[in-house]
């Protein structure tokens, strides 16, 4: 208890833990849970020289390619290998979610809730010269960080991004066009096409989508029917459509050939399980941890939007294709809990052993086939992963 003391965690979070069975004593492990960074595709050859620069040794995991460990305490925002794009700071066990999703070259990806994008971007990196990445978030500043984080590391070629609820979200990839030809070759004149994604939009359309967005916020108007689309990649499937084909939406029928190789739901939740993000709290206020964990906790409306956000990603989930949920919550409310509502619910739904994890430093959930990263054993973030696949009933 000693130990817990450290973080001077409030009886409110002590009682939300116990409340949900969860061991206090996960929150000591802060000190000691290192940071993990994931090397840019193509930048292994400059290890030495990284580690040069930020004067401390990269321990390479030997259960998840591409991460390294660094100390608890270590900071990278400020180093050049930061900066200029060669190392992302990620988590090993998000990178261990992505990982289980078993992305391949030329898949059609949908990352539900995907900012601010540490995920988002590993996901580019696996999937190379094809297929395509969908990124949705209904919080909008968060995806425009996600949109830099894409130029940051160069990685938006294949990638679009909507601002938009993920529990309604209904558009599928565009299968034709994306995995061949340039740029231009796409293009048509049409009077609505979209042409080369730029930042610098004419005044009258940034005026309008400004007042759009001003109206939904003051509840004038309904929301756009369509989903703000905030960033294209030159191979996205974009270029060169209507507007009224991009929003093209198809049958849940026509979906089971034409939805997602691959699902992440990556839920919003109440994130105990990342004790860095709970030891913030000791500088935001315990006030805000009341709000933003405590009191989201106690309404049912956050395991109902993990239900929803997952079945409408399984919804959009091509039949042999496999979706994984994933939350950073440790209790059995948003994990276990929405499992098992959801598998009621679908019966196409089945769950799939991770493979990969057989090496991993994790344990069973209480479903069997999902697992469970928690600070103490597994020394990474607190996470929960379950992988689904669609079958065709
Ligand atoms: C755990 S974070 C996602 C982290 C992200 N996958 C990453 O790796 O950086 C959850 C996200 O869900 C988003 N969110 C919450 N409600 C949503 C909804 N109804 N539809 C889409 N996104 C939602 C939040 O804005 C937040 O960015």
């Amino acid at each position: 208890m000693e130990e817990i003391s450290k973080l001077h965690l409030p009886d409110a979070f002590l009682d939300f833990l116990q409340e949900n069975g969860l061991d206090p004593s996960i929150y000591a492990a802060v000190d000691s849970t290192p940071r993990y960074i994931r090397l840019k595709a193509g930048s292994e050859a400059q290890l030495e020289e990284i580690e040069a620069e930020i004067k401390c040794k990269l321990e390479k995991l030997d259960w998840l390619q591409g991460f390294y460990s660094l100390p608890p305490d270590f900071k990278i925002a400020n180093s050049n290998a930061y900066k200029q794009g060669k190392i992302y700071g990620i988590d090993a066990a998000s990178g261990a979610a992505v990982s289980a999703l078993d992305v391949s070259v030329g898949d059609h990806v949908l990352d539900l809730c995907a900012a601010p994008g540490a995920k988002l971007c590993m996901i580019l990196d696996i999937l190379g010269d094809l297929g395509s990445v969908t990124g949705v978030d209904v919080a909008r500043h968060r995806l425009a960080a996600c949109r830099t984080l894409l130029q940051k590391y160069a990685l938006g070629n294949r990638c679009r991004l909507f601002v938009a609820d993920g529990t309604t979200f209904s558009l599928v990839p565009r299968r034709l066009d994306s995995d061949s030809g340039s740029c231009i070759s796409a293009l048509e004149e049409k009077a609505d096409t979209l042409k080369e994604w730029t930042s610098k939009r004419p005044w009258k359309e940034r005026k309008r989508a400004a007042k759009a967005r001003e109206s939904a916020a003051t509840g004038l108007i309904a929301n756009s029917k369509h989903p703000e689309l905030i960033y294209y990649g030159c191979h996205s499937g974009v270029i060169g459509l209507s507007k009224s084909e991009l929003y093209q939406s198809v049958c849940n029928g026509e979906v089971s050939n034409s939805g997602y190789d691959k699902v992440l739901v990556d839920a919003e939740c109440t994130h105990d399980g990342s004790v860095r993000h709970i030891q913030k709290f000791e500088n935001w206020g315990w006030t805000t941890l009341q709000r933003r964990v405590l009191d989201a906790d106690r309404s049912d409306s956050l395991t109902s939007l993990q239900l929803k956000l997952l079945t409408n990603g399984f919804r959009l989930l091509k039949v042999g294709g496999s979706l994984v949920y994933s939350t950073c919550s440790l209790t059995v409310a948003q994990n276990e809990d929405v499992v098992d509502q959801f598998l009621k619910e679908n019966a196409s739904a089945e769950l799939q052993e991770i493979d990969a994890a057989k090496d991993w430093p994790c344990r069973s959930g209480r479903i069997p086939k999902t697992l469970r990263f928690d600070p103490s054993t597994s020394k990474t973030s607190g996470l929960f992963v379950a992988k689904f696949t669609k079958l065709a009933i």
